[in-house]
């Protein structure tokens, strides 16, 4: 007999961006140096409350508060790979979700090799662009998240694309990465994995679409899409949501 496995919706998506902004999740990320305001005000912006540190002292504290942890590898050197490996630890002996961003895993075959190390100790998500995905066809339990002009999110069971977003997004550095902040907080209140995250995406995405209206390049899009972030609601998801099923 063949378990039906939910789809995400709009509804779903609006659902939970409700209990994210009511909850507060605290999401902590290993984030890299580049874009640590961008996503740490795209996490306070959609309801949940960021932390940053990356310090070998103080990760295991941190992770033990945290609801979800956010592994970017983007800036990685050896303190960092032993903080990580530290901090994955913490949150697997206490069942919290973690994300693991593989960014420029396919510049540096000892980048590779850790992502690949990382996603054998079960990480929730692997995300990452298409040619980071490329690397990650196998990604063990996680579910596998290729993002790009369309999202595609699969699980042992379910396969969905998300069509939402805007081409500014590409030309900002760091929406991905702020993606994997965002989808944090939706795991921390949303135990199925890729239901939290194809919601996630879709209000991003959506935000995104709502913030290219407003901006006259990619610098303002930045801004704007911060704003939207913050105001995005049920209305504008039930309307914008483009969710596929990506069986066929
Ligand atoms: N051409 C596009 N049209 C619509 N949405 C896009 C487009 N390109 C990227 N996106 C969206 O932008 C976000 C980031 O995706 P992308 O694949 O560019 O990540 P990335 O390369 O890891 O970014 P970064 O490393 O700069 O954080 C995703 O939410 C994706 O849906
Ligand atoms: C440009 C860049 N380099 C390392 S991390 C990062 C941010 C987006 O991945
Ligand atoms: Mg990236």
């Amino acid at each position: 007999m063949s378990v039906m496995l939910e789809l995400p919706s709009s509804l779903r998506a609006a659902t939970l961006l409700a209990q994210v902004r009511a909850r507060r999740p605290r999401v902590h990320c290993l984030m890299n140096t580049v874009v640590q305001k961008f996503t740490a005000d795209g996490i306070t912006v959609v309801g949940g409350i960021p932390s940053m540190t990356s310090s070998f002292e103080e990760i295991g504290s941190f992770v033990a508060k945290a609801d979800a942890l956010v592994v970017n590898l983007g800036t990685l050197d050896a303190a960092r790979r032993e903080v990580i490996r530290l901090a994955v630890g913490v949150a697997n002996a206490a069942g919290k979700p973690w994300i693991l961003d593989p960014v420029h895993c396919d510049y540096s075959p000892s980048r590779l090799a850790f992502a690949r190390e990382l996603t054998g100790l079960g990480p929730a998500i692997v995300r990452g662009n298409t040619a980071e995905m490329a690397l990650f066809e196998e990604a063990g339990s996680a579910v596998r998240i290729c993002t790009g002009p369309v999202d595609r999110l699969a699980d042992g069971g379910r396969s969905v694309r998300i069509a939402n977003g805007h081409r500014w997004m590409a030309a900002v550095t760091g929406t991905g990465c702020l993606t994997g902040g965002v989808i944090a907080a939706f795991m921390a209140v949303e135990p199925d994995k890729l239901i939290a995250a194809a919601s996630a995406l879709v209000v991003t995405g959506v935000s995104a679409e709502l913030a290219a209206r407003e901006a006259k390049g990619p610098g303002s899009f930045g801004v704007a899409f911060l704003d939207s972030l913050s105001e995005v609601g049920a209305d504008e998801l039930l309307l914008h949501a483009r969710i596929e099923d990506d069986r066929n």
